[in-house]
């Protein structure tokens, strides 16, 4: 079991505030994160892996500091981000996973062996040797999170990782996540995708709102939207 927890968490920037008292305590396999543009969404997700650290108050991920313990913490939570071209570096497909890989110690053969079986899982063997860029948009989604996953992260966040998708596209990549043995933490405006999660946050104003099952975080979301 992976267990992130927010204490009394501020993020300020410039003089604003940003997230205005988060505490929480996640446990469960599949948590979503919704709520309006600007609500400060995509700043609790990067609170997550270290990528913003607390202005006040404290991020834990398995009792480690996120302040403090920022490279053992990104070992273990990897990162999607909307847009796979902000993250996707090395000229073809099976080059980027690999990089992912470039401090792990493993000896080429058993890297390639490593790159070969992660890329089979996500339907991508047979585009080990294409040049990135010129992947569909979807299939540079499936990349960036192939990268993420083949480092063994316990937890992966997803920030909008199906925004820039047409619905063939969307339905792969959440249904990959879905499938996932690790722990998601996925922020989307689609409510579609959350249906089969197991706790639904809902931001407003820098606040978490509304913590429940979909069943009932959903509906209340639309209330204040309406
Ligand atoms: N590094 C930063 N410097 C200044 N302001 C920031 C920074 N990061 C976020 N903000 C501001 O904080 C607020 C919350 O941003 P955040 O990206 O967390 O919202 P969000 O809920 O993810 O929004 P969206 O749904 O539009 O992606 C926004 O007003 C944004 O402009």
């Amino acid at each position: 079991m992976t267990e992130v927890v927010l204490d009394a968490v501020h993020v300020r920037h410039d003089d604003r505030e940003v997230l205005r008292g988060v505490t929480l305590r996640l446990t469960e396999r599949r948590v979503a994160v919704i709520g309006a543009n600007g609500s400060g969404k995509s700043t609790l997700a990067r609170l997550l892996n270290g990528l913003v650290v607390p202005t006040s108050g404290r991020v834990l991920v398995d009792g480690l500091d996120t302040r403090r313990r920022g490279r053992e913490v990104r070992r273990r939570v990897g990162f999607v981000f909307t847009d796979p071209d902000a993250q996707i570096i090395m000229p073809t497909v099976a080059e980027d996973v690999a990089y992912s890989l470039r401090r792990s110690g493993l000896s080429k053969a058993e890297l390639g062996t490593r790159v070969a079986a992660e890329l089979h899982r996500h339907g991508l063997a047979d585009h080990a040797d294409h040049p990135a860029h010129l992947l569909s948009g979807g299939q540079k989604q499936l990349l960036a999170l192939t990268s993420v996953l083949v480092t063994a992260p316990r937890l992966v966040v997803a920030d909008e990782p199906t925004t820039l998708l047409d619905l063939r596209n969307t339905r792969a990549v959440a249904d990959r996540l879905a499938g996932l043995d690790q722990h998601v933490v996925l922020v989307t405006h689609d409510l579609d995708l959350v249906a089969g999660y197991d706790r639904v946050l809902v931001v407003d104003g820098g606040r978490v709102v509304v913590d429940d099952v979909p069943a009932a975080a959903v509906p209340a979301y639309r209330r204040m939207m309406a």
